[in-house]
């Protein structure tokens, strides 16, 4: 048996470039990881692959993307193994914090050793780009610049330490929605990925703060406005920034201290926004 953590992500940095002949959008991202998490149990055993959800909403089967990464890595496998997928979700879902794609990522890890392949993480990298532009990222964590669709992967100096809240609003967005209605030219603020990066490099958070952009709240904050209430109001509270999370709809504000976090994250519960987390980056 074995027990790997599936950590969630922030965008720090979303921008869009172009839509590609092949469907998806040319991105450039900084993303970072933090540690709200699931937990992930695997237990080997003959044939199939099996799986349990702790919630409901989510079905335990091949629509998962913790079972289609079991069942990819299967074929590398000798004959006959399979496994017992026990996901203990707290990430929440369709949130833009990727919690789907970190299940997948820590399945592919953690398969890896259970099972023995001995694939090297480039080559998980290859078999997670396969299940999602978001799931490479998983596998490695930290603060990286993603290209690409998503799936190029640098590393970036990391995030000075700090607190982040987190704050989802009782909405769920699907995230290929949100990439249709995207239009460049109405993009909005785009991120200055460049000093952002240099800023990273100086270790220098309120630079960071000060730089955080993600063009996809030109489409979901118009269509759901209690995201900008969120950010308002985290800002309001003292936050060095706040932010919408990939396609949304949740907010991460950037906090220097515990106490402030918390002291955010109690006002916003007050408030009613139903799911708030205090994390630490990863
Ligand atoms: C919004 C982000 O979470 C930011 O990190 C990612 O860009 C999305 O990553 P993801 O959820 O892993 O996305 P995928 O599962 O690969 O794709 C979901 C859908 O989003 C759209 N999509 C995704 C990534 C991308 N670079 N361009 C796209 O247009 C595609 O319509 C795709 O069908
Ligand atoms: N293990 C899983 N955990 C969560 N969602 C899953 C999982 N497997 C499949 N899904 C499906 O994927 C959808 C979006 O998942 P996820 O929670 O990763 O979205 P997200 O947080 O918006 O991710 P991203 O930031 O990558 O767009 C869910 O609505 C669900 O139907």
């Amino acid at each position: 048996m074995l027990t790997v953590q599936a950590y969630a992500k922030i965008n720090l940095a979303l921008d869009v470039l172009y839509k590609r002949p092949d469907g998806y959008h040319e991105v450039a991202m900084i993303m970072q990881a933090v540690n709200l998490a699931d937990t992930v149990t695997l237990t080997s055993q003959t044939g199939d692959i099996t799986l349990n959800v702790n919630i409901l909403g989510l079905p335990g089967d091949a629509s998962n993307l913790a079972y289609r990464a079991a069942a990819l890595l299967q074929e590398y496998a000798e004959p006959g193994q399979g496994v017992h997928i026990e996901l203990d979700k707290q990430i929440p879902l369709a949130a833009g914090l990727a919690g789907g794609s970190a299940d997948a990522a820590a399945v592919l890890k953690g398969l890896n050793e259970l099972w023995g392949l001995d694939l090297s993480l480039d080559e998980l990298g290859k078999l997670a780009a396969k299940l999602g532009s978001d799931v490479p990222f998983c596998l490695y964590n930290g603060t990286k610049l993603a290209t690409g669709r998503g799936e190029l992967l640098a590393p970036l100096p990391a995030l000075p330490a700090c607190y982040v809240v987190l704050a989802k609003p009782a909405i769920e967005v699907p995230t290929a929605w949100v990439y249709r209605q995207f239009k460049v030219e109405q993009a909005g603020r785009r991120p200055d990925i460049a000093a952002m990066s240099k800023y990273l490099a100086e270790g220098n958070l309120a630079g960071v703060a000060a730089n955080v952009a993600n063009v996809l709240e030109s489409v979901t904050i118009p269509a759901y406005p209690e995201i900008a209430r969120i950010k308002d109001h985290m800002l309001a509270y003292g936050a060095m920034a706040a932010l919408m999370s990939g396609s949304g709809p949740t907010v991460f504000g950037i906090v220097g201290c515990r106490d402030q976090a918390e002291a955010i994250a109690g006002r916003l519960r007050d408030e009613g926004v139903p799911e708030v987390f205090v994390a630490e980056t990863v």
